[in-house]
């Protein structure tokens, strides 16, 4: 692990760390916010995963959530939304496939099985490395994200039950199988088996039986990708309540998909995770 950029910030650093990932087999780069209050002890952590077309540092830069971190002693864990390279393969002519667009699955189909095995390396890898190599408490992280993200993280924590000590989202994409940016990724990374689909799709996951303490979703009614049909919090919020899954679904009025709306409640997010993660 190589430590690429360190800066300041709320009395604690955000850096930036690249190395070899097994998982991806290629060099990833994630950031990673450490709160003041590692310095002298070990932390718990939260996990952002981002959405389509970003890297690790769209939340960084945009969110705001530093303050709130260094204000709760936690440490933010952002890795990037795929692998990258030359060797790696894309689709350049599309935003939503390839390159910037993991999904946070192991795909299986050539020619993208080699690389993007995003769950895979966000699931176990990054945690067992950081915990490794960084102040950490082991074992006690959360797991929030947006979009594709927001999927990524749902996913992750209703796979793993007890994993991760809570998990919220903002404008997550919950029933991907049954939307055009899941579609096209399930199609291209996973084929067409149909229980691989049900196996990383939130809503699927939660009619199948996975269930969690209470989850935590924000979604901005004026978001355009909501009217579009690719997020479908409804599908979600009826298969909770079917399956008793407790769920907070906040349906924040007039704001978009932006990270406008991100840093209008992500330290919210963060306070709620901090009651998690003492
Ligand atoms: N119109 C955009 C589409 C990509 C986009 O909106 N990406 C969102 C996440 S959407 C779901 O995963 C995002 O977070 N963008 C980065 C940002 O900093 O806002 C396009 O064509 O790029």
């Amino acid at each position: 692990m190589k430590l690429i950029e360190s800066v300041k910030e709320f009395g604690g650093y955000l850096n930036r760390y690249t190395h070899y990932s097994v998982a991806c087999q290629s060099e990833m780069t994630f950031s990673m916010y450490l709160p003041p209050q590692a310095a002298h002890s070990n932390v718990p952590a939260l996990y952002w995963l981002s959405g389509l077309t970003c890297t690790d540092d769209n939340f960084r830069v945009k969110a705001g959530a530093q303050r709130y971190a260094a204000e709760h002693g936690i440490a933010l864990i952002i890795p990037d939304t795929s692998p990258r390279g030359d060797s790696v393969p894309d689709a350049p002519e599309h935003y939503d496939l390839g390159q910037g667009a993991g999904f946070y699955v192991n795909a299986v189909q050539p020619p993208w099985d080699k690389h993007f095995r995003m769950y895979d390396y966000v699931v176990e890898e990054l945690p067992h490395l950081v915990e490794m190599h960084l102040p950490l408490i082991p074992g006690v992280k959360s797991i929030s994200g947006h979009s594709m993200g927001g999927h990524g993280a749902l996913i992750a924590a209703l796979k793993n039950p007890g994993a991760y000590r809570s998990v919220s989202a903002f404008a997550p994409i919950c029933h991907p199988l049954n939307a055009a940016w899941g579609k096209g990724c399930f199609t291209a990374y996973l084929g067409e088996n149909a229980a691989l689909w049900q196996a990383y799709d939130a809503t699927c996951l939660v009619q199948a039986g996975a269930h969690l303490p209470e989850i935590l979703i924000d979604q901005g009614t004026a978001d355009e990708f909501l009217v579009d049909g690719q997020l479908q919090p409804e599908a979600f919020q009826a298969a909770c309540l079917q399956a008793e899954q407790p769920l907070s679904l906040r349906m924040q009025d007039g704001y978009d998909h932006s990270y406008h709306f991100i840093a209008t409640f992500i330290g919210e997010h963060i306070a709620w995770h901090a009651k998690a993660l003492r």
